[in-house]
């Protein structure tokens, strides 16, 4: 058993040549086997690969299993029989909710990480690489979705219907769509997550490829409750690089654990500030925290986002976050597509 879990830790260190985090994580590297004389076997996918692509990825994933202790011998089984998914909306619907596809989490332990802010341009990001997308903002206590996507008024309902809004390119819908924005909202646990629940059911979303989750902040019975309801495809974890806030992601990527929702990775929100008048790069909330922290729980680290007046002031003008910072995040939705399969 021992050995087996090294093996499966060191394959977790070596990213999949196609991105979307480590060999693991992606499911390119599977099925790890451990006989009593220490022989290691797995199956290997290399689909998307070229021959020399695939050889120089069984010889690292094959070198990286013979520097654990205890193995005897490396046995790959290299197949490329992964079924790639046809274009369109006729490919089947993965998720218990009729239409969606994908349901894909945001989470963070610590409110005010830019949580929100990273969810919603995750779904700008999706719809750029073609994806049909909405967005559910379950913040409940402090719904931000109508003001990064400059929605106001109420949710309209047709036939019993609630109606998303459409803003560039994805459907949205939030609590704060729901309710008076001047009135705080004391709901208990139970109320809330059923309520979003209902959100996510009894809308007309239509086709969706994927559905963004903005989860409220923290890790409790809410969270808890709402991930084992939705049952998500995946769950992105923001961080700042900050310690405190890493202590508190470490304790959202133990709450994924526990109910079976798989972490996609940590994306670092708030690292270096670059100072738009000399340029200097400087770190108020420390470097490259939630990387190392990421590597620490054995889950992908997704990609950093810096601290900077553009993001701000995109989210306050309702724009998705442009340049290479929108870079930035259409690389993380690079990830995101491959690792939940779309
Ligand atoms: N990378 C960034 N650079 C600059 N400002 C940012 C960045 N990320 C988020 N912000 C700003 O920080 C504030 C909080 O962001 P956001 O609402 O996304 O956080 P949150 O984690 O969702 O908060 P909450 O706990 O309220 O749900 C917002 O004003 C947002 O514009």
């Amino acid at each position: 058993m021992a050995i087996k879990d090294d093996v499966s830790a060191a394959l977790a260190g070596l990213p999949d040549p196609a991105g979307g985090g480590s060999l693991i994580a992606t499911g390119r590297a599977a099925g790890i086997v451990v006989k009593d004389d220490g022989q290691v076997g797995l199956v290997l996918a290399v689909d998307g690969l070229d021959k020399t692509a695939a050889e120089r990825l069984q010889a690292t994933v094959e070198a990286a299993i013979r520097r654990v202790p205890g193995v005897s011998a490396a046995r790959i089984i290299l197949t490329a029989d992964r079924a790639s998914a046809p274009a369109g909306h006729a490919r089947p619907k993965d998720t218990t909710v009729p239409g969606i596809r994908k349901l894909v989490a945001v989470a963070s332990g610590k409110g005010g990480v830019g949580k929100s802010t990273v969810a919603a341009n995750l779904a700008f990001a999706l719809a750029r690489a073609g994806q049909a997308v909405g967005l559910l903002d379950a913040d409940i206590y402090g719904p931000s979705v109508p003001t990064l996507l400059g929605i106001t008024g109420r949710a309209r309902v047709e036939n019993d219907r609630l109606q998303p809004e459409s803003r560039h390119g994805i459907k949205a819908l939030s609590m704060g769509m729901m309710t008076d924005p001047n009135k705080a909202i004391v709901w208990r646990g139970p109320m809330a997550s059923s309520a979003l629940v209902q959100m996510v059911e009894q809308c007309d979303w239509g086709a969706l490829d994927v559905l963004v989750i903005d989860l409220p902040p923290g890790t409790g019975d809410v969270q808890l409750t709402l991930a084992q309801k939705l049952k998500p495809d995946g769950a992105v974890i923001v961080s700042t690089p900050q310690d405190l806030a890493l202590i508190d992601a470490r304790r959202a990527v133990a709450m994924f654990g526990e109910v079976n929702v798989r972490v996609l990775g940590v994306v670092e929100n708030m690292a270096g500030y670059c100072c738009p008048q000399c340029g200097h790069v400087s770190d108020p909330f420390g470097h490259g925290g939630a990387e190392a922290e990421a590597q620490a729980m054995g889950v992908p680290f997704l990609g950093r986002i810096p601290l900077q007046m553009a993001v701000r002031s995109a989210s306050e003008t309702a724009q998705p976050v442009s340049g290479e910072t929108g870079a930035q995040f259409d690389e993380i939705a690079r990830s995101v597509m491959i690792t939940v399969g779309l």
